[in-house]
């Protein structure tokens, strides 16, 4: 079977590589030449584990190919698939000119049927503008073809990707012909040796499963962020209220971890556009309003307890950095609750100084000179103030206490992922903030 994906992203680039491992033959296209030059030899432009192994494997078995052009890519393949950027637009809706620009190079190309699959993450309707796109560029060709149209989200975590791919809890497809519908299930058949169904439904029920799943998710993390900072108003604890109502399997463990608020690529733009899409219909979504609200607001919920603690002038302060990326296992900054602390503590007066296990590239192409970047966790608390825990990397889980009381100048750790135990801080004679539980401070 030969396919090929447009969009060399997160997702275009996982997914053909994962379809590639499959034993599918994979063009994987893409407008930056730089990009495709780079994967041509191996090399990949983002950090995803056990990503670069897997092209490489595939580059080698002639599986996985990668070109600029659009045109050689779609010539025999069965299945092309759009993932592109769906960045927002001013308004928060979803911006579809790159899903449409490719739709018309398809058209403008295509000389076979073909399924036109949107794996991007596009509002309800989307489908239906590709079709009338490609079928506008046929017509414009004198050229009569059949194809179909299909949605097909996807549900992969960056940092997780190849796993959540291979082994998906479910895959979702709309589409609304038989013949498109076999030759999705004959394309996910390896994929689904676990046992998990692909689902299928019409195309805008497969449009909005996609919002309505990171809708969830997110309004899950802005609830447990709003309970964690009630909890610490009336002395409760949120890890403890966490483990006692997740253990009830109609609530569920996942996703109930509060923190510096969510970031990333795809919660707060797709939560945006979903908000704006009802708007469009003259329908106001008031929880996922309130989502969105919570979330700006815990961003900013460290700097609130460093200001607690040493009040709001920090000029000639530093503060050490641990953690930048939106969350582990990836170098995506996009929406990362770092930027907005770093800017802050800057506007404050702050010095800051950073590290992060894979991310630094990333921030200082983000955030150039603003900060000082850091060798190693240890280096960023020489001559700082305090440290701050921003990212949950598994590497700051079991620091030596020891080392940064020695490092740095004062006693206090402000943890913005819960990842330290508030007993064993104040026993190190810590002043210890973190997220939906008292500071705790040391006896004197
Ligand atoms: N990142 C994720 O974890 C994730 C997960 C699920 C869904 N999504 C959705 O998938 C889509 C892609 O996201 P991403 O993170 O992979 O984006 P990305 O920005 O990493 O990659 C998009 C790629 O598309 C390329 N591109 C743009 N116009 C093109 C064109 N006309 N022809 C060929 N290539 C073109 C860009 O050069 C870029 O390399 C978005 O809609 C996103 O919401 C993302
Ligand atoms: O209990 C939790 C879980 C997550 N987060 C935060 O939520 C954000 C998003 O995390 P995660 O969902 O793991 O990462 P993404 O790679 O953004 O994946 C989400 O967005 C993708 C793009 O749409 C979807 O495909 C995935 O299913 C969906 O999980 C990060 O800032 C996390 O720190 C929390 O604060 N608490």
């Amino acid at each position: 079977m030969k396919i090929s994906i447009v969009g060399t992203g997160y997702v275009g680039l996982v997914s053909g590589t994962c379809f590639a491992d499959v034993g599918i033959t994979v063009t994987c296209v893409d407008v930056n030449e730089k990009k495709i030059n780079a994967l041509k030899k191996g090399i990949i432009p983002i950090y995803e584990p056990g990503l670069e192994t897997m092209v490489h494997n595939n580059i080698e078995k002639g599986r996985l190919l990668f070109t600029t052009s659009l045109k050689e890519a779609i010539e025999q393949s069965e299945v092309v698939f759009i993932a592109v950027g769906t960045p927002p637009d001013e308004d928060g809706s979803a911006d579809l000119k790159y899903v449409l620009d490719v739709a018309r190079q398809i058209g403008k190309h295509m000389d076979h049927y073909m399924v036109i699959v949107t794996k991007s993450t596009v509002p309800i309707g989307t489908a239906k503008k590709v079709k009338a796109a490609i079928t506008d560029e046929l017509e414009k060709r004198g050229v009569e073809l059949d194809f179909d149209v299909a949605s097909n989200p996807e549900f992969l975590k960056e940092g997780n990707a190849i796993q959540d791919f291979l082994k998906p809890d479910r895959i979702v497809v709309g589409t609304e012909s038989e013949k498109a519908q076999k030759m999705m299930s004959r394309l996910y058949k390896p994929f689904l040796l676990n046992g998990h169904p692909i689902i299928f439904m019409d195309i805008p029920s497969a449009e909005m499963t996609k919002y309505a799943a990171n809708a969830m998710l997110a309004t899950k993390i802005s609830f447990i962020n709003d309970m964690a900072n009630l909890c610490e108003i009336v002395g409760a604890d949120i890890s403890s209220v966490r483990d006692g109502i997740g253990s009830d399997s109609r609530i569920g463990n996942k996703f109930i971890y509060a923190g510096a608020g969510y970031g990333g690529s795809c919660f707060p733009k797709d939560v945006k556009a979903v908000i704006k899409t009802a708007a469009d219909y003259g329908y106001k979504l008031r929880v996922l309003q309130a989502v969105e609200d919570v979330n700006d607001a815990q961003k900013h919920v460290l700097v609130s307890k460093i200001k607690e603690h040493f009040g709001s002038n920090l000029s000639q302060m530093t503060f050490a950095l641990w953690g930048l990326s939106f969350k582990p296992k990836t170098d995506d900054m996009r929406e990362a609750p770092a930027l907005v602390i770093i800017d802050e503590l800057i506007k404050m007066g702050a010095s800051i100084k950073a590290y992060d296990p894979v991310a630094m590239d990333e921030a200082k192409r983000i955030l150039g000179d603003k900060i000082f970047y850091g060798d190693d966790p240890y280096d960023v608390l020489i001559d700082a103030d305090a440290l701050v825990v921003i990212t949950e990397w598994p590497e700051f889980r079991i620091p030596n206490f020891k080392v940064i009381d020695k490092l740095v100048k004062n006693k206090v750790i402000f943890d913005g992922r819960n990842i330290y135990d508030p007993n064993e801080m104040v026993e190190n004679g810590f002043s210890y903030y973190s997220i939906g539980r008292k500071a705790r401070h040391p006896m004197k």
